[in-house]
């Protein structure tokens, strides 16, 4: 099985204190883990670090067999991060803001303008794509952000707080997306202060808040 990311011996330190050191730990793919600790553990550091948007830690990180700060562009190319802000622009429309990511480049497919649909009315926004999001209320905008889930294959989805402002029906739809790709040979880093049905599936990374870990096999 392809490992996705591996970490040998990670650290990271601030303001003169180590949220997390000596961390070590895999995802391949096919797997999903959970990341959790209590406010401000580090979790949010940890998948900003996984994700090579970080790069003030110790240890070594690989993706795909190949050291992640020397190849942070063939993760970006794998990688869909949806950080605990939806990152959305207020003034666009949900079809303007997918739009905007397609734009960015980061998004390959035949049709954009299809997929820009397809995804919006698999996320539960049909009606709802041409307001400007502002309009739309904050489980809906959160929508938005988790339509990017849809728009194009990534083999890595690292999702920093998906649930926020998601009723219950959305909650399981997302855990079903989640296994979804999972099934798919997808890989799958999420946070959550909340229990999930998928826990009992899931690896475990444990931030105590101290500066110590725990990594539990699913
Ligand atoms: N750029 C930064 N400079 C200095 N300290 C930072 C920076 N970013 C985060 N921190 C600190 O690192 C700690 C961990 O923050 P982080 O956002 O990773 O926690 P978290 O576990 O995701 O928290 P929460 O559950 O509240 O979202 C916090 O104490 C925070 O103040």
């Amino acid at each position: 099985m392809t490992v996705h990311l591996s970490a040998r011996g990670l650290g990271c330190e601030r303001d003169d204190r180590w949220l997390f050191a000596d961390l070590t730990f895999s995802l391949a793919a096919g797997e999903l883990c959970r990341v959790e600790g209590p406010n401000g553990s580090g979790k949010t550091t940890l998948l900003r670090i996984l994700s090579g948007q970080l790069g003030d830690y110790s240890g070594e990180l690989h993706w795909c067999g190949e050291r992640l700060d020397r190849h942070a562009k063939a993760l970006r190319g794998e990688l869909l991060y949806l950080g605990h802000r939806a990152g959305i622009k207020d003034g666009l429309s949900a079809l303007e803001n997918l739009a905007w990511y397609q734009a960015l480049g980061e998004y390959r497919c035949d049709d954009a303008e299809a997929a820009r649909w397809r995804a919006l009315e698999r996320v539960g926004l049909t009606g709802f794509e041409e307001l400007p999001v502002e309009r739309l209320s904050a489980g809906q905008q959160r929508r938005v952000a988790l339509a990017r889930l849809h728009l194009e294959r990534r083999a890595l989805w690292i999702l920093d707080e998906p649930f926020t402002a998601i009723d219950a029906a959305g909650v399981a739809q997302l855990e079903g997306w989640m296994a979804e790709h999972r099934d798919a040979g997808g890989s799958v880093l999420v946070t959550s202060h909340h229990p999930l049905e998928l826990d009992g599936a899931m690896a475990r990374i444990c931030l105590d808040g101290r500066g110590g870990h725990d990594v539990i096999a699913a």
